[in-house]
């Protein structure tokens, strides 16, 4: 029977990448959707500013929103610190089983927890049911519509600490315009464009980067 993109990206893993070595997991992907078929992972251009803000942060706390097949997931994750922790929310059950078995192929399970639901569902229940106090790090890679809404959720559930980072992912292609707008004249935060191209692309798309002032 015919396999899915998803299927493919984790066999191009399992043939390419060295179990517990999370950059060849990242390579693997990278390889594989450059020649062999595009997907929405952040890809190598973006992911090496993903890579410099992530170990500016240097965050204890991470959510992540939108796993997919879990490429910024590990990515993130293997530039965090000993104890840190990364929460992943993916609502799509067959993305998820594919995302933890390349989480796993990266040998990241005690660093990375993927929550399968939605978003708006879950965010309301991070702090009673995962223990989390508040994240130093949001990357936003899910439904671009649903960035704005997300990050007011976040903010009404007290999730963003003081000097938190928001980071999100194709906000010129596909775009989110409104979010784009919300935290760039919002004056509680402070943010910052990285130009850069749609993963394995000619195409311009960058991130917005925007620290919560409280
Ligand atoms: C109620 C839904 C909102 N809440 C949600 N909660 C949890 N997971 C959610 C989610 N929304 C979406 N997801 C998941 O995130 C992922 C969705 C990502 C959406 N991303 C894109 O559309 C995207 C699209 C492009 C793209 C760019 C150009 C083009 F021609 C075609 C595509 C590039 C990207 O980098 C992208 O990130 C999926 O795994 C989906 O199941
Ligand atoms: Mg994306």
């Amino acid at each position: 029977t015919q396999s899915t993109r998803p299927q493919r990206i984790l066999g191009a893993v399992q043939q390419n990448a060295t179990r517990g070595d999370p950059r060849s997991v990242v390579r693997a992907i990278d390889q594989y959707c450059r020649s062999q078929e595009w997907a929405m992972n952040v890809g190598d251009e973006k992911g090496c500013i993903l890579d410099s803000v992530v170990s500016e942060v240097n965050p204890s706390t991470v959510l992540e929103l939108g796993t997919y097949c879990g490429y910024s997931t590990v990515r993130i994750a293997s530039l965090l610190p000993p104890h840190a922790k990364l929460i992943t929310l993916e609502f799509n059950p067959k993305f998820a089983v594919i995302a933890r078995q390349v989480i796993a192929w990266a040998g990241l399970e005690d660093k990375i927890q993927l929550v399968e639901g939605s978003s708006g569902d879950l965010i309301p229940k991070l702090k009673e049911q995962f223990g989390v106090k508040a994240f130093d790090l949001v990357f936003l890679d899910h439904w671009k519509d649903r960035y704005l809404p997300d990050t007011k959720l976040i903010e009404e559930c007290g999730l963003l600490r003081k000097g938190g980072v928001l980071l999100a992912d194709n906000v010129i292609c596909p775009g989110a315009p409104e979010y784009l707008e919300f935290v760039r004249s919002s004056p509680r935060y402070e943010s910052q464009y990285f130009k850069s191209h749609l993963e394995y692309t000619k195409v311009e798309d960058g991130l917005e980067k925007s620290v919560f002032l409280g």
